[in-house]
């Protein structure tokens, strides 16, 4: 379907991509609604996995996507049905890491035995171990994949990392915001160029989503793991945005501890950060009053990707014996502090 634009959108379309690119796009929140309007925009046909009030506000209206120099209104193609929805050349996972385990199976009727699946997600993916030699090779990451469920439910070949450099807020049903320049990474696991992940980063970035390809997905994926790390956890703990995080005289020295102790770990896994810590606090801090999705996610009372964001690294750093005591105190206290807020909200709910 293509995008109807609203009065307020001056930007010209963006030249349309390859039509014969079946898009899919698993959860319509605040990253999946941003990627299927960007992509609507520019005249690609997107076919998304939306539920309840949400998907009948996009089935009804679209998507409203409110950017940093005007808003658009796109039409997408949305059902509760994976079955309706169908095979998909690429299929983006954009939920929760935490909601991926219940996702997958649900989503076999979007996936074919040449479907691209791309996981949105923050965090430590659950591939990590997989596609390239280290001595913890197809090893399950427990703390995101307990089991390895995620793992026997996908062969490692039909994914594509990726690494999302975009920020994104729920504004209500079938309304996101997204402000900030958009950045996707992709990779192939197993750190080949191949053509599909050519085509995939061409596709996206013709239709107004930067898209690089990596050689080496895991540098860039360290990258963001950091900045998460050194960021949500303490986001939710402390109440602060991303400026004052990494401008306020108190915060910001316990998130230059963390950043040290993160980047000893992606040392310890061999990680070729292009990464200095001075011009990432002073990027960050320009980010403004922006929520991190863990921060919005405790405001609203949702659970926290704290698997993804803190468990598991201190599993990775279990593994090769890297001492992490800072991060290891932040996370319990996010813990905490997330168990303490549940416990509050199931309160007040019981009062009312
Ligand atoms: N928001 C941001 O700025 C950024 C987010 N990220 C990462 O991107 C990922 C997605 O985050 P974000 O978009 O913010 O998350 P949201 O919570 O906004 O969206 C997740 C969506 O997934 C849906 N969902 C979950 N389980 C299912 C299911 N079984 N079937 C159908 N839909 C389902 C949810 O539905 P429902 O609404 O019904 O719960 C929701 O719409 C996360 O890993 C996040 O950390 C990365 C960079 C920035
Ligand atoms: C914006 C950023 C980088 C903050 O860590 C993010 O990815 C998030 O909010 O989850």
């Amino acid at each position: 379907m293509n995008a109807s634009v609203q009065a307020r959108d001056e930007s010209p379309p963006a030249p349309t991509l390859h039509p014969s690119l079946r898009i899919g796009i698993a959860g319509a929140g605040a990253i999946g609604c941003t990627l299927a309007a960007t992509l609507a925009h520019a005249g690609q046909a997107v076919h998304l996995l939306a539920r309840g009030a949400n998907l009948q506000a996009i089935q009804r209206n679209g998507i409203q996507l409110t950017r940093a120099q005007d808003i658009i209104q796109a039409s997408v193609a949305a059902s509760a049905s994976a079955h309706e929805l169908g095979v998909q050349d690429v299929l983006f996972l954009c939920t929760k890491a935490q909601d991926l385990a219940g996702l997958l199976p649900a989503l076999a009727p979007m996936i074919g035995p040449q479907t691209c699946v791309v996981p949105l997600v923050n965090g430590v993916p659950w591939w990590y171990f997989q596609g390239i030699p280290d001595h913890f090779s197809g090893r399950a990451i427990e703390a995101v994949d307990p089991g390895g469920a995620l793992l026997s439910a996908l062969p490692s070949e039909q994914i594509l990392g990726a690494v999302v450099f975009i920020t994104a807020e729920r504004l209500g049903p079938g309304a996101v915001e997204s402000r900030n320049p958009m950045l996707l990474v992709l990779g192939e696991l197993d750190h080949t160029e191949t053509p599909r992940l050519q085509r995939i980063a061409a596709a996206l970035t013709a239709a107004g989503l930067p898209t690089r390809s990596s050689p080496r997905i895991r540098d860039p994926l360290w990258t963001k793991i950091i900045a998460n790390l050194a960021s949500n956890p303490l986001s939710v703990i402390s109440g602060a945005t991303l400026q004052a995080l990494f401008s306020d005289p108190r915060l910001l020295p316990v998130v230059r501890k963390i950043l040290v102790e993160a980047m000893a770990l992606s040392a310890a896994y061999g990680a070729r950060l292009e990464f200095d810590p001075e011009t990432f606090i002073a990027q960050a801090a320009a980010m403004g009053p922006t929520r991190t999705s863990m921060l919005q996610d405790s405001l609203q009372g949702h659970p926290l990707e704290l698997a993804a964001i803190g468990d598991s690294l201190l599993e990775l750093a279990r593994l090769r014996q890297i001492p992490m005591p800072i991060t290891q105190d932040i996370i319990a206290l996010t813990h905490f502090r997330d168990e303490a807020t549940r416990a509050a909200n199931a309160l007040n709910g019981d009062k009312k």
